[in-house]
């Protein structure tokens, strides 16, 4: 793909820059930056893991405007971004002035403010026409439309887009979930909504109706992971590891097995194929059994969707114990 040159570049702007605006932003001027690198020394395709595209956009994003509440959010904003030096714009309170200056939006804010920002004074006009991804757990691309639109959607609207990514986008390994948009988006708006998230990771496309268990499995995943990666590190450490060695090995491991089942070997085969009988693992195994790991997991990611649902539905205490 050939770099857009700046001046013809889009602008992204981030509503709500904490934890997954600078995340995504991360990745995507990380991409942007290997692909500027490559336009100048040629390389062989990376190797990543990205899910092949459709159309790439005619148009990249190239410049960047952070939009949050705090205003510390300009300074780890700088810190985690300043180095890709892409044109980077931070903004304190001036969500409209942002959406004004963008091409494209993430809304990045926590579920339950999408209302105060989207319900700012002049925001509809200034995301009229506008592409409008949002990111919020539990928050449907309808009562976003519904919000900006009670009476109808003009004919100038912005395009509401649901997306589910995760943290890993930071390192260009966030599993994102599109949801699947009717009536479909324009072939640029998709070209473009696709690239965002393959530029950080892999992506799919599912039904809205799916978005919750998609919020439980790809955004909150990472979380359970880390348990399950903190707790074998745990029980070697308990062994006699060193720690940071113990964490490195844990991790390393983890990805493994996500390439093997990446590349098409299904899980349960894997645990056939390294137990050995008589040997370790299906010894370990059997304790996992005996401690309901498999159900308990599995109840960790229905009751993470049961929650994400609430989420947007202003329901308070969403946590709170149910039995
Ligand atoms: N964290 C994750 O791994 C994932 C999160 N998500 C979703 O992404 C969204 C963001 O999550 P996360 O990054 O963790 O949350 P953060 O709280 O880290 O980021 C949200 C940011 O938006 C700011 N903000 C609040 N109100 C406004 C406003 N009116 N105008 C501008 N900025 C505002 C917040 O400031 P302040 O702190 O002062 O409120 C905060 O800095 C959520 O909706 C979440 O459901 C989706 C996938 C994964
Ligand atoms: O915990 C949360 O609500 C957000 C959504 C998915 C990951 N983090």
């Amino acid at each position: 793909m050939s770099l857009t040159p700046e001046s013809q570049g889009l602008t992204l702007t981030v509503l709500g820059c904490g934890t997954m605006g600078i995340s995504i932003l991360g990745g995507v001027m990380a991409t942007l930056a290997d692909t500027r690198l490559r336009s100048h020394i040629p390389s062989p395709s990376p190797s990543g893991t990205s899910t092949p595209a459709t159309e790439p956009p005619e148009r990249l994003p190239s410049k960047f405007i952070a939009c949050d509440s705090r205003r510390e959010a300009e300074k780890t904003v700088k810190a985690g971004l300043g180095h890709y030096n892409f044109p980077l714009t931070t903004l304190t309170n001036e969500n409209i002035r942002g959406a004004s200056q963008a091409d494209v939006i993430l809304l990045a804010c926590k579920p339950q403010g999408f209302k105060d920002i989207l319900g700012e004074k002049g925001m509809k006009e200034a995301i009229a026409g506008k592409l409008l991804i949002s990111i919020l757990a539990g928050v449907t691309g309808k009562q976003i439309e519904d919000f900006l639109y009670p009476d109808g959607v003009p004919e100038n609207a912005c395009r509401v887009v649901r997306v589910m990514p995760n943290t890993a986008s930071a390192v260009r390994e966030s599993m994102s979930v599109i949801a699947a948009s009717n009536p479909p988006l324009s072939p640029a708006q998709h070209s473009l909504v696709t690239w965002i998230f393959n530029s950080i990771g892999r992506t799919v496309s599912l039904p809205p109706t799916n978005m919750d268990a998609c919020t439980a499995l790809c955004g909150s995943g990472p979380a359970f992971f880390a348990l399950m990666l903190e707790a074998v590190a745990d029980g070697a450490v308990a062994m006699g590891l060193p720690r940071q060695e113990a964490q490195t090995m844990a991790a390393q491991t983890m990805r493994g097995t996500a390439g093997l089942v990446l590349n098409g070997e299904h899980p349960a085969m894997l645990r056939d194929k390294v137990s050995t009988p008589g040997g370790c693992t299906i010894g370990g195994l059997l304790v996992l059994e005996e401690g309901t790991v498999r159900g308990t997991v599995a109840r960790a990611v229905r009751e993470a969707t049961v929650v994400a649902s609430q989420l947007g539905q202003g329901v308070q205490g969403v946590n709170g114990t149910r039995r």
